[in-house]
């Protein structure tokens, strides 16, 4: 049997836990009888995509990103079109497309699951142009991914304290929302779309998601009272938010929406910037993975 051709994809910058010698724990766990092993290491952001396409077309069979959400949307966006799979070594903070295909978060199982791994095809969806594969969204988790960009520290309580720190002075905008026969004239505070249930750290939004529907899951959430905003706490640490009755929630292949004003965007939690028009779309099962 000719041995799997995998080349890791290494951000030294993802991550709370960098102080992990992957290189090593990858020599140690991975059986090199059954698996041919490279690593290429990221200098700068989006490098990843461009290393991803260069080892699918040196013929590497699964590519696999060592990093966070940010670092497997580069890899994954990179092997679009390719006939090499996407495979996953979680170190980031928040890990949603990760935790989602049930890879494990610690590493030296998620590396020995590439000794004989599974096969298997998930939807992507496109904003604007930006592919993502777990979810990406507009308004209030947009504005605070961009915020916690600039905190300096990573992890879930920094996340925490941005949102919290945000949530007192940010305001929903008007916005224009249509898909299949349906037209929504709303207020966004936030409009999320879920190809994945979680943004990360097991916060569902969306906790009924389908990665192989060929659906996006929308969640719209028009106002942000008090009260809501801890139902909506309280569902996303649950994933009872559509029992909730604090969101709507829709099912879409396609979604055109227009603001009010520009509303800022995030792909996989990492903030892209404003538009006040987005088309979003789903195509189905573009993308193998290696689990
Ligand atoms: N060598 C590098 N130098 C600077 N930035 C990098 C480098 N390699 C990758 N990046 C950028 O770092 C960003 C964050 O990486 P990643 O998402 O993997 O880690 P994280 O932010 O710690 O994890 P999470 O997204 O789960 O919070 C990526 O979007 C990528 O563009």
């Amino acid at each position: 049997m000719p041995r799997l051709r995998i080349c890791f994809i290494l951000n030294p910058n993802s991550g709370t836990n960098r102080r992990q010698d992957v290189p090593a724990l990858i020599t140690q766990h991975l059986d090199h009888d059954k698996v041919a092993s490279t690593i290429y290491r990221t200098q700068y952001a989006g490098h990843a995509e461009e290393l991803a396409r260069q080892a699918a077309a040196e013929g590497y069979r699964v590519v696999v990103a060592v990093g966070g959400d940010g670092t497997v949307n580069e890899v994954g966006r990179g092997l679009l079109g390719t006939a090499a799979a996407l495979g996953i070594v979680p170190r980031g903070s928040g890990n949603g497309l990760a935790r989602h295909l049930r890879v494990p978060l610690a590493l030296p199982a998620a590396i020995r699951r590439f000794n004989a791994p599974d096969f298997q095809r998930i939807d992507v969806g496109d904003i604007n142009g930006h592919p993502f594969f777990c979810t990406a969204g507009l308004g209030f988790d947009a504005h605070v991914s961009k915020c916690f960009a600039a905190a300096g520290t990573r992890g879930l309580a920094t996340y925490v304290q941005v949102a919290l720190r945000e949530y007192r002075t940010f305001r929903p905008t008007p916005i224009q929302v249509t898909f299949g026969e349906k037209e929504l004239d709303t207020n966004c505070y936030i409009l999320a779309f879920a190809n994945a249930a979680q943004y990360g750290n097991n916060a569902y939004i969306a906790p009924l998601a389908d990665i192989r529907d060929g659906l996006l899951d929308l969640v719209l959430i028009d106002a942000l009272p008090l009260w809501r905003a801890v139902r909506v706490g309280l569902g996303l640490a649950l994933g009872d938010l559509p029992k909730s009755g604090a969101a709507d929630f829709h099912t879409a292949r396609q979604v055109h929406v227009q603001t009010a004003t520009p509303l800022g965007f995030h792909v996989d939690g990492d903030y892209v910037g404003e538009a006040s028009a987005f088309k979003v779309d789903l195509t189905p099962l573009a993308l193998e993975v290696a689990t």
